[in-house]
Order: structure tokens, then C-alpha cells, then sequence
């Protein structure tokens, strides 16, 4: 089997409401996330594009790498789902930005351990899968678009009906892929490196 190509998603889309500004834009490692993250998979991926809700929505962000949502759907999937559409060939690697933790060594990981024959590949920890470091083959797009229209938009409730290749975090790594939703969580990230 010929592995599709992988593009890369850093999704970038979400109201920042309880960070109370937007996410895309804290710095963490000398930069704004929305850059970091995307150098971070730029060496897996043939190009990096950033997922937003609208044009505008992130200062100093190339416009022409933003795709924006597919119109009515929420959250995350609507990402995906424009992403999928505009490359109907590609595998997306999804990474979220709200993860300041994740590291090379962890999207190493997943690209290694990619499995091609499933629909997404996807780490889990503590028992669940994580959706916002994964990578999303073509073949899924058909369910993703059936799920999304019926009015669903938890990416976790997808991935659960879904024959997925997971890859198990050991428990003292899974730290790395918590996000930092609050200005608490991002003092502590900054102080120690984790919430
Ligand atoms: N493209 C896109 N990304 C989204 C959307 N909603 C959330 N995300 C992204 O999904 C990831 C997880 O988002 P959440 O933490 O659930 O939501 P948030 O807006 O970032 O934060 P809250 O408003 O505080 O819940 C982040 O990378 C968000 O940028 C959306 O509607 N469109």
C-alpha cells in the first residue's frame, strides 16, 4: 500500500475563552505558539497549514497557510473536515495549540508508528485517546463528514467508533501532552514545565 503524503493542521481555531486571549498567540519557547508548533512537524510534513475559524483571527500569521472551517460545524471537526477537502489525498498530522508540552521525540513517535491501514493514528494516555496529536489518513474522511452532518462534534466520541491504530504514552511522558487552557496552567507551565 502507498502511504498518502502527510500535510500538517496545527489547530488554531478555538475562542481562547478560558485563557481569556488567544492561545495561538502566548509565547512558550522564545516564539508564538502558533510558529513553534508548526516548526515542530514541519520536517514530517510536505507543508503546514494553520486551521482558523476566520482570516483575521491571528496577528502575524501567513495568510495564505490558514484554511479556514467549514461553515456549520463546530469546533475541531470543522477543521479537520476543511482540511481533508481541500487535499483529498493527503494524511493530516493534527497537532492542537494548546499543547506547549508535546516535543519532537512525541511526534517522532507518531509518525514512526503510523499506521496507514487505519483510518487515524492517535497516542493515548491515561485510557483515552488524544485527538489533538494524531495523524488522519484519506480513507476517514467519508464517516468524519457523515458524523460531522448529523450534528456531532466530539473528535473523542468519533475516534470511539472508529478502528484506530493507538499508540499507549507511558504514564510518566503523558504530561507532555496536556493543554494549557488557563493562566494559571500557563504560569505553572512556564515556572515548572507542566500544570
Ligand atoms: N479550527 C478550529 N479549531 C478549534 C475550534 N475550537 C477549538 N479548536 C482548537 O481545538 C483545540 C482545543 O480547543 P479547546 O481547548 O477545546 O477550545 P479553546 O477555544 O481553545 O479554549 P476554550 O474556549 O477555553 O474552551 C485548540 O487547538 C483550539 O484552537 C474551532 O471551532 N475551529
Amino acid at each position: 500500500m502507498i502511504e498518502a503524503p502527510i500535510y500538517g493542521l496545527i489547530l488554531a481555531g478555538g475562542p481562547s475563552t478560558r485563557m481569556g486571549e488567544n492561545k495561538a498567540e502566548l509565547i512558550y519557547h522564545d516564539r508564538p505558539q502558533w510558529a513553534y508548533s508548526a516548526q515542530l512537524i514541519a520536517p514530517y510534513c510536505r507543508e503546514v497549514y494553520f486551521s482558523v475559524r476566520n482570516d483575521d483571527q491571528i496577528a502575524d500569521m501567513p495568510a495564505e497557510l490558514m484554511l479556514r472551517d467549514k461553515p456549520n460545524i463546530t469546533g475541531p471537526v470543522a477543521g479537520i473536515l476543511a482540511a481533508m477537502e481541500s487535499n483529498e489525498r493527503a494524511a493530516w498530522m493534527v497537532l492542537g495549540i494548546d499543547m506547549p508540552g508535546v516535543d519532537r521525540a512525541l511526534i517522532n513517535r507518531i509518525f514512526r508508528q503510523r499506521d496507514a491501514n487505519k483510518g487515524v493514528t492517535c497516542l493515548m494516555r491515561d485510557g483515552k485517546a488524544e485527538p489533538l496529536l494524531s495523524i488522519w489518513e484519506p480513507t476517514v474522511r467519508d464517516r468524519l463528514q457523515k458524523y460531522a452532518s448529523s450534528g456531532k462534534s466530539s473528535l473523542r466520541q468519533f475516534l470511539q467508533q472508529e478502528d484506530i491504530h493507538i499508540i499507549v504514552i507511558d504514564d510518566a511522558m503523558s504530561y507532555k501532552l496536556d493543554s494549557i487552557d488557563t493562566p494559571e496552567e500557563r504560569q505553572n507551565f512556564l515556572r515548572k514545565g507542566r500544570k
